[in-house]
């Protein structure tokens, strides 16, 4: 028998790229509700009830509002793309390959990563754990993204005005994604987050620049790679590219992936390195990452679905 699946916000860019990648998949029937229903508050508590799994596509005060409108003891398990519960406790983070495949299999909330967070805590993680790089660091983020990443009003926005060639926000600090990247990698200070939008549809570059000799770090660039590699051996999402290249391009035409690939550029003397990660902001960085912890939670293939 089929789960059952709703998408609430399904008309928004996260929930159309979900049913994409759902379409033709005989484990899940959609419960869709129609354009004049799916803002109204009773039919979406109905179909929240009814279905065994509930995919939030939300603004954040918005998903807040269907957990509350799920009933206590009803079996729908939940998957928020929102950041509204990515360090709330009683929510597993939707990362299986950092919190691992059986918890996000067994749990029924789960937080989909930040787009942004998702390359910073692919990158850090396991270098942090392996305590190759210092906790104690003032690390910094810099990072790309396509517009399609600010949802329907941002690519409006990046469409009617052709003109805009970057954007830099998130000016006064403090972007939402930064509580997630400190806290998932466990990091002793909030690290200084510059994010820039670009004019491409999708496609992501998270970048962090290490001072290695500068830091004393306990490795050398070749040593954080080849943890990287072992880290993600067995991930069919996740790869660590073996040669790098001389440069690195986003490309307005690229089609939906799922893949992330992690790259450690460095010096000759390896004193310094760049850490970083490529992923569609659509694809790992939200639909993705969400289809594959559904996968997970309904005991399907890992990777049904996704575009890899
Ligand atoms: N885009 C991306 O790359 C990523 C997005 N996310 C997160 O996913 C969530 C959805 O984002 P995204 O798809 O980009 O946003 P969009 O703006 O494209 O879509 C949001 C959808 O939610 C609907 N909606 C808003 N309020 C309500 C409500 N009260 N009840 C029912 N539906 C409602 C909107 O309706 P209407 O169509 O009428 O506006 C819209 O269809 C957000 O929390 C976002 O931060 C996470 C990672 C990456
Ligand atoms: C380009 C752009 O605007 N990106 C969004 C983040 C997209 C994302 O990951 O969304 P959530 O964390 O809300 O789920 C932003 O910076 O707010």
């Amino acid at each position: 028998m089929a789960f059952n699946v709703f998408i609430d916000g399904g008309a928004g860019t996260t929930g159309l790229e979900i049913a994409d990648r759902l379409a033709g998949r005989p484990e899940f029937d959609l419960v869709k509700l129609s354009n004049d229903e799916r803002k109204d508050a009773e039919c979406r508590r109905q179909a929240l009830n009814f279905a065994d799994f509930a995919i939030l596509c939300l603004p954040d005060d918005a998903a807040r509002e269907a957990v509350a409108m799920i009933d206590e003891g009803s079996k729908t398990r939940v998957i928020d793309a929102s950041t509204a519960h990515r360090t709330a406790s009683g929510w597993i983070y939707g990362f299986p390959e950092i919190v691992g495949r059986p918890v996000v299999a067994g749990a029924d909330r789960v937080s989909n990563p930040g787009c942004y967070s998702t390359g910073f805590i692919a990158l850090m993680t396991p270098l942090i754990r392996e305590r190759l790089l210092p906790r104690e660091w003032a690390y910094s983020v810099h990072a790309v993204s396509g517009y399609s990443g600010g949802g329907k009003s941002l690519i409006e926005r990046f469409e009617e005005d052709r003109d805009i060639a970057f954007r830099s926000y998130a000016l006064t600090l403090g972007h939402k994604h930064i509580p997630e990247m400190q806290q998932r990698v466990g990091l002793a200070h909030p690290p200084v987050f510059s994010p820039a939008v670009i004019p491409a549809h999708r496609g992501m570059v998270v970048e962090v620049p290490v001072a290695l000799e500068a830091m004393r770090a306990a490795a050398k660039p070749s040593q954080l790679h080849e943890t990287l590699k072992a880290y993600y051996a067995d991930s069919p999402v996740v790869e660590v590219a073996e040669e790098n290249p001389s440069e690195l391009l986003l490309r307005q035409s690229a089609e939906p992936s799922d893949k992330l690939t992690l790259y450690v550029f460095s010096d000759e003397a390896g004193d310094q390195a760049r850490l970083v990660a490529v992923l569609d902001n659509l694809g790992k960085g939200a639909s993705g990452a969400a289809v594959q912890s559904l996968n997970l939670m309904a005991g399907c293939e890992e990777t049904a679905g996704l575009r890899l």
